[in-house]
């Protein structure tokens, strides 16, 4: 099985009662899933998007992805959010979070547009200069501030480089299908757009061209990554909860967070998997961090974070769990070998894979943080690749839901973000905003 779910670092911190007590929860909340009747019910379109999508557009990325392999160096990614981090994710756990440096024949990938740095941005277009360059700007709602600069300033760069015309091959918009400033923009400048469904939320959407054209050009396999979230949907259909892991993955956080584990940890023993952590908060954090409520998600990568994070995990405040994410093996192994004077003390290890030393550092850890108070979820996945990915995606999103209707909010509304924008737009004198200008001015004096 691509993702299994483990208990047993559970023990002594959930009864088998609490699981029969929050069952019908569970169940409630599959029924207002599956049958459109929930909360932010318009935007439940991710449930069925591994088998429902359109195969056409699909086929239009693959070509697209050929397309700027074959005419440029850089290919840049502007979006900031749910358009960004799941294509960077998925890229930098199928591929390395060294892709750029790796012999390849593919374009390097840049992600901007997910900041306001002046430096960052700054450094990209130097990094472009004498490159070919494609861009492609993603933005749901086509007004989001951050990637709406960046992307200004690249047309302006690539306009002048290849001249309206020749840019015009270079630039790819991924977009709501009708509305908003970015796909005006498309329309009238003979842009290719593709499209961000209307019920998919930014979080939910990196199995979209969101997603899906990004991956495709860093040449991953797009088809496997949508079949192991086929796979997915499939297997976790199950309204059972005892048949349904990623159900079970749902109950458990609640049942921890009822009971004051309110933080709860993402952990991985691969680096590769450090925006796959990032991808996981913003989907968690913006699902169920409403009403005042919510668990927050954090993230480490072990072994590296013990030797920072560790000793808050391990003795600080206990309001917290960790959700493990493991796989089975591994693609590249390193065995160690024998050194006859033993100067680093570590025959020990002779013949040894560090795959092995790895496994054996998140025994020892899941065995200290159970004993300092820290309850565990397991999570098991073969290995790091595109179907895998695929699974792992489907698991995370649907266990987000059922977790959100158990915890009683919208799971996909963000209302919350709203606040600093309104500020900001102020700040900055946008037309619209000006009554509140002068009382924020006056409170930053
Ligand atoms: O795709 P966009 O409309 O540009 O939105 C990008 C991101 O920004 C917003 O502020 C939301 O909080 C996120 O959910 C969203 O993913």
């Amino acid at each position: 099985m691509p993702t299994t779910l483990s208990d047993k670092h559970l023990q002594g911190f959930l009864g088998s009662d609490e699981y029969v007590g929050i069952a019908p929860a569970v169940k409630a909340a599959h029924e207002a899933l599956h049958s459109g009747k929930g909360l932010g019910n318009d935007f439940i379109g991710w449930l069925n998007l591994p088998t429902d999508y359109d195969k056409d557009e699909f086929a239009r990325i693959k070509v697209a992805a050929e397309k700027i392999k074959s005419n440029s160096d850089i290919f840049v990614v502007i979006g900031i959010g749910g358009s960004y981090l799941g294509a960077r994710a998925a890229i930098e756990f199928i591929k390395s979070p060294n892709y750029n440096a790796l012999c390849k024949d593919t374009p390097q990938i840049y992600y901007t547009g997910n900041s306001i740095s002046s430096n960052a941005l700054a450094e990209l277009l130097e990094i472009c200069e004498g490159k070919d360059v494609s861009i492609n700007m993603i933005s749901k709602s086509g007004t989001t501030t951050e990637p709406a600069i960046a992307f200004r300033v690249f047309r302006e760069m690539l306009e002048k480089k290849y001249g309206k015309d020749g840019a015009k091959d270079r630039i790819f918009c991924t977009t709501d299908k009708a509305r908003g400033t970015l796909k005006q923009l498309a329309d009238r400048e003979g842009y290719e757009t593709f499209v961000v469904p209307d019920d998919v939320g930014g979080r939910y959407s990196v199995l979209t061209a969101v997603g899906l054209l990004p991956i495709a050009v860093s040449g991953a396999d797009i088809d496997a990554l949508m079949q192991g979230a086929r796979d997915a949907q499939d297997k976790f259909a199950d309204p059972d909860l005892d048949k349904n892991d990623c159900y079970k993955y749902a109950a458990i956080r609640n049942m921890l967070y009822n009971k004051g584990k309110t933080t709860e940890i993402l952990v991985s023993y691969e680096p590769a998997f450090t925006l796959m952590n990032e991808w996981f908060k913003q989907l968690y954090g913006e699902s169920e961090g409403k009403d005042q409520k919510g668990i927050f998600p954090a993230s480490v990568i072990f072994s590296t974070d013990l030797h920072s994070m560790g000793q808050y995990i391990q003795d600080g405040r206990r309001n917290l769990f960790e959700t493990v994410v493991l796989f089975d093996s591994v693609q590249r192994e390193i065995k160690l070998g024998t050194d006859p004077e033993n100067v680093d003390g570590l025959n020990f290890l002779s013949g040894k894979t560090m795959e092995f030393v790895n496994r054996k550092a998140f025994e020892g850890t899941v065995l200290a943080h159970n004993d300092g108070g820290v309850p565990n979820v397991v999570l098991t996945v073969d290995k790091m690749d595109e179907y895998n990915l695929g699974y792992l995606i489907y698991f995370f999103e649907k266990a987000c839901a059922i977790s959100g209707y158990i915890l009683g909010v919208n799971p996909f509304n963000q209302p919350g973000v709203e606040s600093y924008k309104k500020n900001m737009f102020a700040l900055l004198g946008k037309p619209g905003y000006e009554d509140q200008k002068a009382a924020l001015e006056a409170r930053l004096k």
